[in-house]
């Protein structure tokens, strides 16, 4: 595929984690906006962005209300399919999978944190975190070592057997995040990850996602000046388009 127009920060060495090309998403208005004559109207939610990612990056979008960053990041994730341009991802260009590939492809390489948490009410924070591997098909001995390893490592080794009800917004948040690792995935999408949080929850859940970024890729979408400064690398959207790079020390 293509290298992206993107600058010099997103040639690198090696194939990157997640790359798109000229991505184009638009989404029909729905039944209410069809115009007379029978046309319908659709929104152009991206138009045109290119972006590549690599492994040990954590990289920001950033960007007003309705400029794409939610649009960008599923197209990133697999969780959906551009309208025009391309996706590669794990170096599978996710067009030619179907609904259900892609959602393999999602299981085996991607991790996802979103802003409401998406835990489970009735599971425990450790049979939460566990959940990708029982898809996978992996025996409990396994589910249960790799997910209590996953919540020491988030600081949660006193809180296996809580339910999410009985945890905290940062809590749930960091739970989330070792769910999304507990594949082992190269690239971890988080959207707006802090937004449900205070500044000192939020710190707490950033530097572990700087933490997990290491080793893999990390793509995180948020309006939160605070979540944005954690990043190495911004991608800025107005109006589906992406704005011109400045130097990454101004972001910082
Ligand atoms: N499923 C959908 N159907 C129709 N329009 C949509 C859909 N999803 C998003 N849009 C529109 O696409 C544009 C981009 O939305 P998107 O959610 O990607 O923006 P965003 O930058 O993430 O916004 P926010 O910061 O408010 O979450 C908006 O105009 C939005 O109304």
């Amino acid at each position: 595929m293509a290298e992206p127009d993107g600058g010099g920060a997103e040639g690198g060495e090696t194939p990157a984690v997640v790359r798109g090309v000229d991505l184009v998403r638009e989404y029909d208005r729905g039944a209410g906006g069809i115009l007379r004559g029978g046309s319908t109207p659709s929104v152009r939610a991206l138009d045109g962005v290119s972006i590549a990612v690599h492994s040990g990056e954590f990289v920001g979008i950033a960007g007003p209300s309705g400029s794409g960053k939610s649009t960008l990041l599923h197209l990133l994730a697999g969780l959906d399919v551009p309208t025009a341009g391309a996706v590669e991802l794990a170096g599978e260009d996710i067009e030619s999978y179907g609904e259900r590939g892609r959602a393999r492809l999602r299981l085996e390489h991607v991790g996802i944190v979103f802003q409401r948490f998406h835990l489970l009410p009735a599971l425990s924070a450790r049979a939460n975190v566990a959940l990708p591997l029982v898809e996978l098909g992996r025996s409990k001995a396994e589910r249960r070592e790799r997910a209590s390893a996953l919540l020491e490592e988030v600081g949660l080794g006193d809180r296996m057997t809580h339910k999410p009800g009985q945890l905290s917004g940062g809590e749930q948040q960091r739970v989330a995040i070792a769910r999304a690792l507990v594949t082992e995935p190269e690239l971890v999408v988080a959207d707006e990850p802090t937004g449900e949080l205070d500044s000192e929850t939020s710190a707490r859940v950033l530097s572990t996602l700087d933490d997990i970024a290491d080793e893999r890729a990390v793509v995180l979408a948020s309006h939160d000046p605070q979540a944005l400064e954690t990043c190495d690398r911004l991608v800025r959207l107005r109006d589906g388009t992406r704005r011109r790079e400045r130097a990454e020390t101004e972001l910082r």
